[in-house]
């Protein structure tokens, strides 16, 4: 990783970049991707599983067999896991299902909304270097929640033409029972357009690579509704002298492993402090599986010593991290002065990974910087909340006046008339 001692406030900008990707390739590949879904539908699905997941399927959604024998090809420790993670996930998306009170603006004007869920949701989920089958859960269970009629799941089938099992049992436990074998920008665009047997949604979730990103943009500006453009995995650690270097490797070296392009940072006021992360980090990242993915991701990374806890925290917000880990012996106070970020972790029992399986919250989120002004995915993403008023004559009479003046001011006599022809 990169260190830089006591930068200047000049040098934050560039402190800030994320990892650079050119991806104009990428728009042609993903144009003429979309091109080909528009045209041959089904058929350029079933050719594009052939050219980039190396499959040869015979039909492409998963029936109802390979959806049952998904249960029995699971370790019954790993069902088990994925149930309790569920529970915890479906607690917190209900606590964010809430009814509002009717408001009566003025006498006779009664105003309120009411959340209905989105009738077609396509969800997205990243198979290619990782089955990401707890990322099912993620879009699942707020899916079902928020009341979606229509839930059509799409992944990229493995070699075998198969669906990992786990992302199968997820899904079941979801409630959901469209899998659909396409990955990449092949699967956004029959999202987003319908094929024969794949509906169009009205609004497609979840992660994905730079193919799956850029599908999902270009989609949006043909007005299909996204989540947002979640991009590779991003973390930052806020952390002090008193912190655990090995806790602090450790949860870097967790969302370095995502990819090559996921990026991490250490932000601190204690120079002791890096000399053991980065002795910390050597040592841990020789044992990863994924370990050459991981260092290529350091290796795009930052290590800051700061003049203060305050400075960091500063450089922290105007950063806007994914996931921010505060590691530091005020971390409950410093989470209140948290103003952008995706989703915190408190003190040095609060590892990140916790948060992307099971404690409750939702792991997709804002990367990129886009938390500055987005939120995670939520039961409300799953959701249009459609306000309603009625009025009574006494209302009406009330607002009259001001609905007239406004209206001719703005020169629409008409809009004045539709008031005025009631109360004459
Ligand atoms: N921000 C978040 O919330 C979050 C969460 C989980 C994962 N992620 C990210 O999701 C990504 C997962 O990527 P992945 O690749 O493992 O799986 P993926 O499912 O996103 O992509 C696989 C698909 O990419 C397409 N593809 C591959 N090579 C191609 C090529 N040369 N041309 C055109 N299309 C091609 C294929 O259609 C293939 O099926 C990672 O970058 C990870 O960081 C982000
Ligand atoms: N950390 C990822 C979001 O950035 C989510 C994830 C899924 N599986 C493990 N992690
Ligand atoms: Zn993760």
């Amino acid at each position: 990783m990169e260190i830089i001692k006591y930068p200047q406030r000049e040098q934050w900008k560039a402190i800030m970049e994320r990892p650079y990707t050119d991806n104009g390739a990428v728009l042609d590949t993903v144009r003429h991707v979309l091109r080909e879904v528009r045209r041959n539908g089904d058929a350029a699905l079933l050719e594009l599983a052939r050219r980039f997941d190396g499959a040869e399927l015979a039909k492409l959604e998963a029936d109802a067999v390979e959806i049952q024998s998904a249960e029995a090809a699971l370790a019954p420790s790993l069902k088990t896991a994925i149930r309790a993670a569920a529970a915890n996930i479906e607690a917190f998306h209900r606590g964010q299902l809430r009814e509002e009170a009717a408001v009566e603006t003025a006498p006779g004007i009664r105003c309120w909304r009411r959340s209905v869920g989105i009738e077609r949701v396509g969800l997205y989920i990243p198979g290619g270097s990782a089955p990401l089958f707890s990322t099912v859960l993620m879009l699942g269970i707020p899916a079902r929640l928020a009341g979606c009629a229509e839930v059509v799941l799409c992944t990229p089938p493995g070699k075998d033409g198969k669906v990992h099992p786990a992302i199968l049992y997820a899904a079941s436990l979801c409630g959901i029972s469209r899998v659909v074998k396409a990955g990449g920008a092949g699967a956004i665009a029959a999202l987003a357009y319908g094929t024969d047997t794949i509906p169009r949604v009205d609004k497609i979730f979840g992660p994905g690579n730079q193919y799956v990103t850029a599908a999902k943009q270009l989609v949006q500006q043909e007005g299909v509704a996204i989540d947002m453009p979640a991009g590779p995995s991003e973390v930052c650690v806020l952390a002090d002298a008193a912190a655990q270097a090995a806790y602090i490797a450790a949860d870097l070296l967790s969302q370095a492993e995502h990819g090559p392009d996921s990026q991490v940072l250490l932000l601190t006021d204690s120079e002791a402090l890096i000399v053991n992360v980065e002795a910390e980090l050597e040592c841990q990242v020789a044992a990863l599986p994924r370990g050459t993915i991981a260092r290529k991701a350091l290796e795009r990374s930052r290590i800051v010593l700061l003049r203060s806890l305050d400075e960091a925290m500063e450089l922290a917000n105007a950063y806007a991290a994914e996931h921010l880990i505060l590691q530091c012996a005020d971390a409950e106070a410093r989470a209140e002065q948290v103003r952008n970020a995706g989703s915190v972790f408190i003190g040095a029992w609060s590892p990140e990974s916790a948060g992307d399986y099971a404690t409750g919250t939702n792991h997709t989120l804002p990367t990129n910087g886009f938390a500055r002004a987005s939120s995670g995915v939520s039961t409300d993403s799953f959701v249009r909340k459609i306000t309603f008023q009625q009025l009574t004559r006494e209302g009406l009479q009330g607002i009259a006046a001001t609905v007239t003046e406004m209206a001719e001011a703005e020169g629409l006599q008409a809009h004045a008339e539709a008031v005025r022809v009631r109360l004459r």
